[in-house]
């Protein structure tokens, strides 16, 4: 069984957290399996900054015949998100009222804008319940954000290395990336290329918050001790810059940093605590142990406020990307989380949901 590719379109005004509207929008979406005749086999999946609806390309270890969620069982789904730039409308898509691009004039967008907008495709889809939302760092916070406005639909929550509130730190990391994007002067324009060069930078700066000391002394220690002008570690940050500038655009990284960084639970809902109160699904919290962007205090504190959730730590070199990375560890903890059993091993601890 192979994943199908879709795009929803929205053809209606939709009103955005800043007051601002967008004159419709589209998403586009993958499916992977089907639905069964009882509707109770959804999983919901929720991706990261730099992310794409096919979910078998960045999480393959978890999605196909055999792993955790096999299409045989599960009908599996993920939207690319509103911003983005695999499909979705986003900043170089056409403002249907200019005619032009929307670029620099693309309105800036919360986490609570684009889990509505997902909402409007599962609703699309007559999908009442969902089984599983499952959502990594910036997918994470959507997924979040989304069982709390929509407690009835999603029965349970896999809450992977995110937050109920994006930190200072996170923040500071965001703008820091967007500093560099702001240097490059090609920003000014309105042009699909504006940032690129600055785009580099700003992907060299967060892998430095994706990773860990120990992941670059495992896979970017000089093999010598000559002195040279382009270290192992040094060409390594210059290849990650323009291997994201290959397939994305400056316009989207701002927006979406920026989504990240306004994500807080507690906005208008007496803050982050109560916020949590209004929490229907139950709930895995899964941190990384050496995650450096979402430490693992803040998942620590999410389940902690939240009774009868069940909490898992991965063990990893590779920092925040270990949520991408430990794909073993991760698919034992869910099934652990589905059989409702207390574990306590090695690899992770979590308690009976
Ligand atoms: C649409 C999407 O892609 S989905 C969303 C974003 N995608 C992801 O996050 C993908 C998830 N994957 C990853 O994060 C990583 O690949 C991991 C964590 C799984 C593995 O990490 P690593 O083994 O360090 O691989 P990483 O991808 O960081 O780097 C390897 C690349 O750097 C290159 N490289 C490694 N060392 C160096 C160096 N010193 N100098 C230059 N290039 C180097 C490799 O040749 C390789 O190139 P390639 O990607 O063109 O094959
Ligand atoms: N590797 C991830 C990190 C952010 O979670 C991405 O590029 O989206």
């Amino acid at each position: 069984m192979s994943t199908q590719q879709h795009t929803f379109h929205y053809q209606q005004e939709f009103s955005l957290e800043s007051g601002l509207t967008l004159p419709g929008f589209q998403l586009a979406y993958t499916t992977y399996g089907q639905l069964n005749r009882k509707r109770d086999n959804v999983i919901w999946v929720c991706h990261a900054l730099t992310g794409n609806s096919d979910f078998t390309e960045w999480w393959s270890s978890l999605f196909g015949e055999g792993k955790l969620y096999d299409p045989e069982d599960w009908f599996i789904v993920c939207a690319n998100t509103l911003g983005g730039c695999y499909g979705s409308t986003g900043p170089l898509s056409v403002n249907p009222n200019t005619l032009q691009p929307y670029f620099h004039s693309f309105p800036q967008l919360t986490n609570r804008d684009i889990v509505g907008a997902f909402d409007l495709l599962r609703q699309e889809l007559g999908l009442q319940q969902v089984h599983t939302l499952i959502g990594g760092s910036l997918g994470g916070q959507q997924a979040l954000e989304w069982a709390l406005q929509k407690p009835d639909v999603f029965e349970r929550l896999v809450h992977v290395a995110s937050n109920a509130r994006h930190s200072a730190w996170g923040i500071a990391f965001n703008e820091s990336q967007r500093m560099a994007i702001r240097q490059d002067p090609s920003w000014a324009n309105d042009s699909e290329t504006a940032g690129q060069q600055g785009l580099k930078t700003a992907r060299a700066i967060a892998m430095l918050s994706y990773r860990h000391y120990t992941s670059y002394e495992l896979t970017q220690q000089e093999p010598g001790n000559s002195i040279t002008d382009n270290y192992r570690a040094a060409s390594y940050q210059v290849y990650q810059g323009e291997k994201l500038a290959g397939r994305f655009n400056a316009y989207t990284y701002w927006l979406l940093s920026k989504a990240m960084d306004s994500h807080n639970i507690g906005r208008n809902r007496g803050g982050v605590e109560k916020a949590l109160h209004h929490l229907k699904a139950k709930t895995l919290f899964v941190g990384v142990d050496t995650d450096l962007l979402f430490p693992v205090e803040e998942q620590r504190f999410l389940h902690e406020q939240v009774p009868g959730s069940a909490f898992a730590l991965l063990r990893s070199n590779y920092g925040h990307d270990g949520f991408l990375v430990e794909t073993d560890q991760l698919t034992k903890a869910i099934r652990k989380f589905y059989q409702s059993e207390t574990i306590n091993e090695l690899y992770y601890e979590q308690q009976t949901v």
